[in-house]
């Protein structure tokens, strides 16, 4: 499936020394899987986890959910065998931590041929940089790093992501600049399934793809989220179908619900219906 077109509501973290929630995640109704051999992984663990992990993948199952695996930094001792381990695995892509400019995405290109690369978007420089990193021809998708990035702004956890919206923006600006998928940050409080739905929505609204997640209990909650709403899918089809008659009429302005729609309106509607068919073809 072309990246773009499929969706990405729930793109779900496991660490990639966890056998049993590596089994678990063959069940669970997620859009995408982010196999990691980062933070998730202890520093004992993570020459074993890259076995576990090549095996897992190895062995199939995971259906049509898109295989992301997460290497170490290739500033770290790990990242190079991670990178030339991930190159070799039966996965999608590849997601490079802590990106901050465009040649760390050529060094990691450099070891792993044509596997599309994602970057985590979790430092200051890197928001700086996000347009270049985007730009970049083998980088098709970015992730949201919330917890590194409130770590280097030093700043506090607020529901409204106050302190945080700069750098979601500018990550945002850069990949639809660019045509990229875009993820946002993860939500600590696993158990807290309000707060979850509050910052999906907030995610949602400003234009990202979708949400990365820590734990099963928080997929349904991202794939509502970030799926269009039969209103939304009921509005969209009046769109198209008002304007197609405005059209054939020699006009260029339609009127539904009280609010103009014009061309431009009707590409979005077409956007909310494909999104909606791809989901619906996932999961059937
Ligand atoms: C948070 C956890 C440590 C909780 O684990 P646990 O106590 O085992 O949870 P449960 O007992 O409730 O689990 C119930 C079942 O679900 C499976 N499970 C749990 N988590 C996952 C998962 N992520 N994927 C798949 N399956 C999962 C358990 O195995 C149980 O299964 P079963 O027994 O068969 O019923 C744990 O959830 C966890 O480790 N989560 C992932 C943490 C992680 O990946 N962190 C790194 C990514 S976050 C980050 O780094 C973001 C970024 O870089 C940034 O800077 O922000
Ligand atoms: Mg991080």
């Amino acid at each position: 499936m072309d990246q773009r077109a499929r969706p990405y509501r729930s793109v779900l973290y496991i660490p990639g020394s966890k056998e049993r929630a590596l089994e678990k995640a063959k069940t669970l109704p997620v859009d995408a899987i982010i196999f990691d051999l980062e933070d998730a992984v202890s520093v004992d663990e993570k020459e074993n986890a890259r076995g576990i992990l090549k095996d897992a993948l190895a062995a199939g199952g995971y259906g049509s959910r898109m295989r992301i695996v997460r290497i170490n930094g290739l500033d770290t001792q790990w990242g190079e065998a991670d990178a030339k381990a991930a190159a070799a695995m039966d996965c999608d892509a590849v997601l490079l931590p802590k990106v901050e400019s465009a040649a760390q995405v050529d060094a990691l290109a450099a070891l792993v041929g044509d596997k599309p690369i994602w970057a985590m978007m979790e430092t200051p420089r890197g928001m700086l940089n996000a347009a270049e990193i985007a730009a970049h021809p083998q980088l098709t998708g970015f992730v949201m790093g919330t917890n590194d990035l409130a770590k280097e702004l030093q700043c506090r956890f607020r529901a409204d992501r106050l302190p945080m919206l700069t750098s979601l923006s500018l990550c945002l600006l850069a990949a639809k600049a660019e045509g990229i998928v875009i993820v946002d940050g993860v939500y600590n409080a696993f158990k807290d399934t309000e707060g979850l739905k509050t910052e999906c929505d907030q995610g949602r609204d400003m234009g990202m793809d979708g949400k990365t997640l820590i734990h099963p209990a928080q997929v349904d909650v991202a794939n509502a989220a970030f799926a269009p709403t039969d209103a939304e899918i009921d509005l969209a089809r009046r769109q198209i179908q008002a304007f197609e008659e405005t059209e054939a009429k020699g006009e260029g302005v339609a009127v539904v619900d009280g609010k103009i729609v014009e061309n431009l309106h009707v590409v979005t509607a077409k956007e909310i219906l494909a999104k909606a068919d791809a989901i619906a073809a996932l999961e059937g």
